[in-house]
């Protein structure tokens, strides 16, 4: 599903440069920036779990890639002050590997499941009666000989992460007790988490110049970090290590991501559904096909952020692109293109 042969400057997906990510993630849900609904609500629900003395309920958290769920999961568990056990859907394969760690786990630690909505049907079936009664159903044995046991396991916090809800089964989604939501960020809070990871790597910023980068990173705080990292090569190379408004708006310029943040890829999406289809409606595959996308990366990392500015809509027979984007790619809205937007 990655391209791995180009890295993708604003995709929201985590990279194997992103190691220095781990310096500039914040510890506490005073240091995370914005999601001001969530966390004021995780602040009660820790709260309240702890004067009771119980482990907190299991939390789903969603949305677009490189918004802090990850991050999120960390700090939830610091401020319950227990331990935390991360892996993801596709890395437990057989049931048995969750029972494993769901029996080493200790009272009310949590565990993370990043890619929750891609794990196994078996191992699905393992998790609700552990995440709802705290005990594992184990069959031991085969064929008539088979007889399934109840083992108790520690009460513990499953926190779950996913790009899109939706994609988990109803049961699964039914057993959590607190689903969040993450939104885009605002480019102020982009610009103060621009600010934060600067003092911390040491680089030499004017407010202005956060604020540029903080415009273009697609309201994902990954993509703000990351082009932090290389307007910072420009600067020190070309202009004496300050980013300014203008080092900011020359080094963006020339990693191609504009001034709404979109990169060559979501420009090739919307040229596509302008110039391919006449605006559209385009069902999803004929457009993973034409850019030769998958079809989940359309989804979950392209369109988010298109649609949240209005460059795209969605409609039953596909998506069309708006008389904004014709704006922005500077093309001509044709007279039927602007009808069927408004659809
Ligand atoms: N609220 C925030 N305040 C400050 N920095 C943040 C915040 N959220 C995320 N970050 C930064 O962005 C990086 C990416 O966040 P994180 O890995 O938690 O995203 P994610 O939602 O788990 O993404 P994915 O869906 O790809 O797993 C973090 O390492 C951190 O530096
Ligand atoms: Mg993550």
């Amino acid at each position: 599903m990655e391209n791995v042969s180009e890295e993708r400057l604003i995709d929201g997906a985590p990279t194997t440069t992103d190691n220095w990510d781990a310096a500039l993630r914040p510890k506490s849900l005073d240091e995370y920036v914005g999601q001001e609904k969530i966390r004021a609500n995780l602040k009660i629900y820790i709260q309240a779990a702890k004067a009771r003395n119980e482990s907190l309920d299991h939390v789903l958290l969603y949305g677009p890639p490189g918004l802090g769920k990850t991050t999120l999961a960390n700090i939830i568990a610091t401020e319950m002050g227990v331990n935390i056990r991360a892996t993801s859907g596709p890395v437990i394969e057989r049931p048995g590997d969750l029972a494993a760690m769901l029996t080493n786990i200790e009272e009310g630690d949590v565990l993370f499941i990043d890619e929750i909505h891609r794990l196994s049907p078996q191992v699905e079936e393992i998790l609700y009666p552990a995440m709802e009664d705290f005990q594992l159903d184990i069959v031991i044995g085969q064929g008539p000989a088979a007889r399934s046991i109840k083992m108790d396991i520690p009460r513990f916090t499953l926190i779950g992460a996913t790009t899109r809800a939706g994609l988990l089964t109803n049961p699964l989604r039914d057993r959590f007790g607190v689903i969040e939501r993450l939104e885009f960020y605002t480019h102020e809070q982009l610009a103060r988490i621009v600010s934060r990871s600067a003092s911390l790597l040491k680089i030499h910023t004017a407010a202005v110049g956060s604020m540029e980068i903080a415009k273009r990173s697609r309201g994902t705080p990954r993509i703000a970090n990351r082009l932090l990292r290389r307007v910072r090569d420009f600067a020190e190379i070309e202009h004496q290590g300050l980013i300014d408004q203008a080092v900011a708006d020359s080094s963006l310029k020339r990693l191609e991501v504009d001034h709404l943040g979109l990169d060559h890829q979501d420009r090739r999406l919307l040229f596509v559904i302008i110039d391919k289809y006449n605006g559209g409606p385009v069902g999803l595959d004929t457009l993973a096909a034409s850019i030769s996308e998958e079809r989940d990366t359309i989804e979950d990392v392209l369109e988010p952020y298109l649609l949240q500015e209005g460059l795209i809509a969605r409609t039953p027979r596909g998506r069309t692109a708006t008389p904004l984007a014709y704006a922005h790619l500077k093309r001509e809205l044709p007279g039927s293109a602007k009808q069927e937007s408004l659809l």
